[in-house]
């Protein structure tokens, strides 16, 4: 290692995706090593609009490791935390940095302390899954620095113990969390179904219905579905192994009316698998409800599917149009229903891709009030304002990046604190 005096800082910046699941992960056979009760599918979401960016450094000059969240200090004690660091470092290898004169054995890292700083451009904890980017940007970037020559599979497996669903970020495109058999978890990984330039046509509008902190978390609900559920003995054994099969089918072959009515069926019985759980589990609203019959009553207006409804755990609706026009439609029928509040500004109310407005023909707030009502909806006089939060409009994304352009980086590069 250089001279501790010299007092040097090493740092890799990277960015990660966040994903949302069609196929979802609900249940651990093993709690600890985060070992699911079936596999899942997801797909993941263009970083432009959704993403972490984390900045990891290493310096002799670091008495311990610590890590900021959002510009706030967090406690690293956490078994979660523990658990991608500890595997991350004992897969450390030599690192010469001839440029800044540093050199790092293998060694050397046992006894080197790291400072982590992480943005997440979108909220954090209210089931936009801040975990799966956080702790998949976390292990990539410190993958990075600690030139831990692992594949992505390697690497999923170890965000896996950060959070379950993060395995599937290491990815972009289309990803598959294989549920694996090993008791150690060592064949419980990610793999990439199809890269995000397969499917391209498709559009994904969130509808964020609330951005407050959900009630129950997804590890909590899933212990006690595991625990006294049999709906998901029954979803883990019998249906999601052909459902996973099916949805890998409808991914290669662009197939949408399988792919929509695979995802959003898999919705449902993830939310009545929740609703079996004792005491049950609510996290969908009333708004998320209303999207479900705007969407339903749309698909089976046009005869085929034209979007795909999922919810993860909280009552935000991800919704994934087959094209740009079915999007436009999409966007005018939502808008219509879930105006914003009169002191709101367009530009904050739908946010990412903003050029879906344009094609929706919505470019102020005035021609929100003038759309058309949508033939779904019973009764046109009853909007539902100030339902949705916002709107965030984007597609499927490439994976992980590590960042060049020191202006992204989130530490003092001098000094290894946040900037
Ligand atoms: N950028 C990040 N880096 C590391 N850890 C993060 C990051 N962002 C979030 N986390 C961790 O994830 C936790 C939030 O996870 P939680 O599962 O409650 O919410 P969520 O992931 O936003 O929602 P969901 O998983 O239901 O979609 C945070 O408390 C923190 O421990
Ligand atoms: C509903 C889900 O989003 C559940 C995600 O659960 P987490 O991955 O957040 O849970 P832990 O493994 O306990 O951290 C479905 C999914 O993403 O597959």
């Amino acid at each position: 290692m250089a001279e501790e005096s010299q007092k040097w800082v090493l740092m890799v910046t990277a960015q990660t995706p966040t994903n949302i699941a069609v196929i979802k992960y609900w249940g651990k056979r093993d709690e600890t090593l985060i070992l699911p009760v079936n596999d899942s599918i997801s797909v993941t979401l263009d970083p432009e609009h959704l993403c972490t960016t984390t900045t990891v450094s290493v310096s002799p000059a670091f008495d311990q490791d610590r890590m900021w969240l959002n510009g706030k200090e967090i406690s690293l004690s956490g078994g979660r935390f523990q658990s991608c660091l500890r595997e991350i470092r004992s897969r450390a290898t030599d690192v010469h940095d001839k440029e800044k004169g540093i050199k790092i054995t293998k060694k050397d890292w046992e006894k080197l302390n790291v400072h982590i700083a992480s943005y997440n451009n979108f909220p954090t904890a209210a089931g936009l899954a801040s975990s799966a980017a956080g702790f998949a940007c976390l292990v990539f970037a410190l993958a990075k620095l600690m030139n831990a020559n692992e594949d992505h599979s390697q690497l999923s497996a170890i965000a896996r113990r950060g959070s379950g669903s993060a395995c599937r970020s290491l990815y972009g495109g289309f990803v598959k969390w294989i549920m694996g058999k090993d008791e150690k978890g060592t064949d419980s990984l990610a793999v990439q179904l199809a890269d995000e330039k397969h499917w391209d046509e498709l559009v994904i509008v969130i509808a964020v219905v609330s951005s407050q902190q959900k009630e129950t978390s997804s590890t909590t609900g899933m212990r006690d579905t595991v625990e006294t559920s049999l709906l998901l003995q029954h979803r883990a054994k019998e249906v999601v192994p052909k459902r996973i099969l099916k949805m890998e089918e409808a991914i290669k072959n662009h197939d949408f009316a399988s792919f929509a009515q695979l995802a959003c069926t898999d919705s449902n019985q993830f939310h009545a698998v929740c609703l079996d759980t004792c005491p049950p589990i609510f996290y969908m609203n009333d708004t998320s409800h209303r999207i479900i019959s705007l969407v339903e009553k749309w698909n089976r207006a046009a005869g085929t599917p034209q979007v795909a409804y999922t919810f993860d755990a909280g009552p935000n609706a991800v919704l994934i149009a087959r094209n740009r026009e079915t999007a436009a439609l999409l966007v005018q029928k939502l808008l219509f229903c879930f105006p914003p509040k009169s002191d709101a500004d367009l530009n904050s109310f739908v946010l990412g891709d903003k050029s879906i407005l344009k094609d929706a023909g919505v470019d102020s707030l005035e021609a929100i009030e003038s759309l058309p009502a949508p033939p779904e909806i019973k009764d046109p006089s009853q909007r539902h304002r100030g339902d949705v939060s916002y709107f965030i409009c984007t597609r499927p994304g490439r994976g992980p990046v590590v960042l060049s352009d020191e202006s992204q980086f989130l530490l003092n590069p001098e000094t290894g604190l946040p900037k």
